[in-house]
């Protein structure tokens, strides 16, 4: 009798030993994959590049304040800029910080293009006197901590992983960028209190392979044709969203084909101008049956001054601490030139302005998420902005060539796409 029990009381010891054993290990798999699973390393830690230390530095902390702080008008705007190193992104601050507006910017100044570009920007933000945070708007501590700075009365939201074909490449930079960080940004934007009016970037490219044209906002957008677009298309439905349920006055820009001085070494006119100088071959696509791709490039500054329309005519949002107290403002503008111009003439105008023959080779359009044509129609931008865009191509290429020209031999370097 006695044998058999002690056999049982050392099987229940036994087993009971491996039961904790392997809920210890269980236990520590579960910590262990936490604390390096990505979510927790994006959107809790501000280790990649506003760490802890600099948010409760008082000297930064009181750049931001001065920064954010408008400087002439009585009244002036107090607007959090995002993707502020980046083209569009430098444009607008230092078009409303000259003006007299508080601006603070935010940028990541990740490596998708050269990062020392993107820290010239900055330089040049500086002079202007704005303060450009480094930080990712992943980063929700850092995000809150700026609307604990500086009450922002708007929020231009630029910061996106941009380009069309790239997406093929890098499909979740688009996801974590366009739809995680949008999300994240609105998070922090309706619990502010009060809470921002928002302007942000959408794009031309949602019309997708729409064929009536010109894309007016009446249109579907149903068909996006590379994953870019339908980040972008994802983020409209978004802020649909956060209008309807928190009171967010949110504004989206359509933006066709921006081309200008300090601008994106990915797009095609910027390439292919250092391609040109440096005596390489540039490839043109074309569509079926020697069809010409075309698109409505449209000028920065024109594209600055669409920005600035949104801005000024966005109503307030109507919620307050993530409660909705009434319907709010929500609407979307095309921001184009209406004048599509052939990549092929893009080229002849390049080639003029530079005095260099392009060695082109012309090859169907693979697909890689392009498509055919753009042509804004900007009636809708026209009648509540007052946009009204005033630069042709071939004028607004011979002051981007005069700046790269400039840019690159003050720098010595060539851009590192
Ligand atoms: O407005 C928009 O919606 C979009 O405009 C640009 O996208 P995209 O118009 O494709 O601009 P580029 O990449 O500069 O291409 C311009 C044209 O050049 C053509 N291309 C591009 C590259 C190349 O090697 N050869 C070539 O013929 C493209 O097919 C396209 O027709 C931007 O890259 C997007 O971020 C933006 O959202």
């Amino acid at each position: 009798m006695d044998k058999p029990l002690s056999v049982n009381r050392f099987r229940y010891h036994f087993s009971i030993a491996r039961l904790v054993f392997w809920t210890c290990i269980f236990l520590g798999l579960i910590l262990l994959f936490f604390f390096h699973s990505p979510h927790s390393s994006s959107s809790s830690s501000t280790s990649d590049s506003a760490p802890r230390r600099i948010l409760a530095d008082p000297d930064w902390e009181s750049r931001v304040i001065k920064s954010g702080k408008p400087r002439s008008r009585a009244g002036g705007l107090r607007v959090l800029v995002t993707g502020a190193a980046g083209f569009v992104g430098t444009h607008v601050c230092a078009t409303l910080r000259r003006r007299g507006d508080g601006v603070v910017g935010l940028d990541n100044f990740n490596a998708y293009y050269d990062p020392a570009l993107k820290q010239a920007r900055r330089s040049l933000l500086e002079r202007a006197d704005v303060f450009v945070v480094k930080g990712d708007i992943n980063n929700p501590t850092l995000l809150s901590k700026l609307f604990e700075l500086v009450q922002f009365t708007h929020v231009m939201h630029l910061a996106a992983q941009a380009g069309v074909r790239y997406a093929m490449k890098n499909p979740s930079s688009y996801v974590h960028s366009n739809i995680a960080g949008f999300v994240n940004l609105l998070e922090v934007c309706k619990s502010a209190n009060p809470q921002p009016a928002i302007v942000w970037a959408s794009s031309s490219s949602v019309y997708g392979l729409n064929t009536k044209v010109p894309f007016s906002e009446k249109d579907r957008t149903d068909k996006p044709s590379s994953l870019y677009a339908a980040t972008k298309k994802a983020g409209e439905e978004i802020a649909h969203t956060y209008n309807h349920i928190y009171g967010l006055s949110i504004t989206g820009l359509r933006f066709f084909t921006v081309y200008g001085p300090w601008g994106r070494p990915d797009m095609a006119y910027f390439f292919f101008t250092k391609d040109i100088l440096k005596g390489k071959p540039i490839t043109i696509f074309e569509g079926p049956d020697h069809f010409s791709v075309a698109r409505d490039f449209t000028y920065i500054d024109d594209i600055v001054k669409g920005c600035l329309g949104a801005l000024d005519t966005a109503k307030k949002s109507t919620g307050s601490g993530g409660v909705k107290k009434g319907p709010a403002q929500l609407r979307v503008f095309n921001l184009g030139n209406t004048s599509p111009v052939p990549v092929s003439k893009l080229v002849n105008i390049l080639e003029k302005l530079l005095k260099v023959k392009a060695k082109k080779i012309v090859l169907p359009m693979p697909a890689n998420g392009d498509v055919l044509f753009t042509h804004a129609n900007i009636s809708l931008a026209q009648r509540e902005l007052g946009y009204k865009p005033t630069t042709d191509l071939q004028t607004g290429l011979k002051k981007f060539v005069r700046w790269y020209l400039n840019f690159y031999t003050r720098t010595g370097k060539t851009s590192n796409v």
